[in-house]
């Protein structure tokens, strides 16, 4: 067994998992993009992607609600078991969108429906069929206030989604995954469309939320990698070449190539 998996095996012991990638490949048509990537996401942690451009951290975090779908020649082989119950959620039976309630995607840039606050918020409930006025109203309520905005929207519900700030809409889009109550909230690189203020408090946000969900971060900054996340995925070439606690890949890296790369000597 090699130090990677033995040391993945250590610290499952007193953490549960929440999702494991297990022997993922990813093909873009004949690019084969993820080469056999495995990982533990670990409950109500989070875990921060990083490595060079173009490693596949967006491919593989892509890969966790099935996004990849959209377009005909993707491939994917291997497994995304969801626990505890161990669905791979890569299998052809499981509906991708039954998936995207379980697992809920914040992007790079806001994205908000051209539609009012509320009806953001309200969108995946009303997928799922959700009816009754009232719990939706406080489904909505919970789930601006666990994203940190309804103090800041409470009084224009109704006002259009687009008229808030960049980070609000952001906060926005988080409020919209946390409706479903997914289990996972995957993060594609969340900040780096916002300023300062705006990234301190997503930042804030996610420590917060991982009481209630498992986060999953793709991250160009490693200073937010270290400020955000309890474990850390270093990839490479479409590799996954180390994963560990934060600390542990920001001051003890197992492997050299992980050491170049976060001291900065990496190409
Ligand atoms: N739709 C696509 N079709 C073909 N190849 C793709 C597609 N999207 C990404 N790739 C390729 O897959 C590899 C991984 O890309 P990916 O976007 O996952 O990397 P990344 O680590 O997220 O990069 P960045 O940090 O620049 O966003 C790259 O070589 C990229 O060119």
């Amino acid at each position: 067994m090699d130090s990677m998996s033995l040391n993945l095996q250590e610290q499952a012991v007193g953490t549960q998992v929440k999702a494991e990638a297990k022997n993922l490949n990813f093909y873009y048509g004949n690019f084969h993009a993820l080469k056999s990537v495995s990982l533990p996401v670990y409950a109500n942690k989070v875990t921060a992607l990083i490595g060079p451009s173009g490693c596949g951290k967006s491919t593989f975090l892509r890969c966790f609600n099935r996004m990849h779908d959209l377009y005909p020649n993707n491939k994917y082989e291997g497994q995304i078991n969801l626990l505890p119950d161990g669905v791979n959620i890569l299998d052809n039976n499981i509906d991708p969108i039954e998936v995207r309630m379980r697992i809920g995607m914040v992007f790079q840039k806001p994205n908000p429906f051209p539609r009012s606050i509320y009806e953001n918020v309200a969108y995946g409930l009303r997928i799922r069929g959700v009816k009754n006025k009232a719990l939706i109203d406080d489904k909505v309520e919970e789930s601006l206030r666990g994203a940190a905005l309804w103090d800041e929207v409470k009084d224009r519900l109704n006002n259009m989604a687009s008229n808030l700030s960049g980070g609000q809409q952001q906060r926005l889009c988080i409020a919209r995954a946390l409706a479903t109550d997914p289990e996972l909230l995957l993060f594609d690189e969340p900040t780096s469309a916002l300023d300062p203020i705006a990234t301190a408090s997503i930042e804030e946000l996610m420590t917060e939320l991982q009481s209630r969900v498992t986060i999953l971060v793709v991250t160009h900054n490693m200073q937010q990698a270290a400020r955000v996340s309890n474990y850390t995925a270093y990839m490479y070439l479409g590799e996954m070449i180390e994963f560990d606690q934060t600390d542990n890949i920001f001051t003890k890296p197992k492997k050299k190539q992980t050491e170049d790369y976060i001291t900065g000597r990496f190409g």
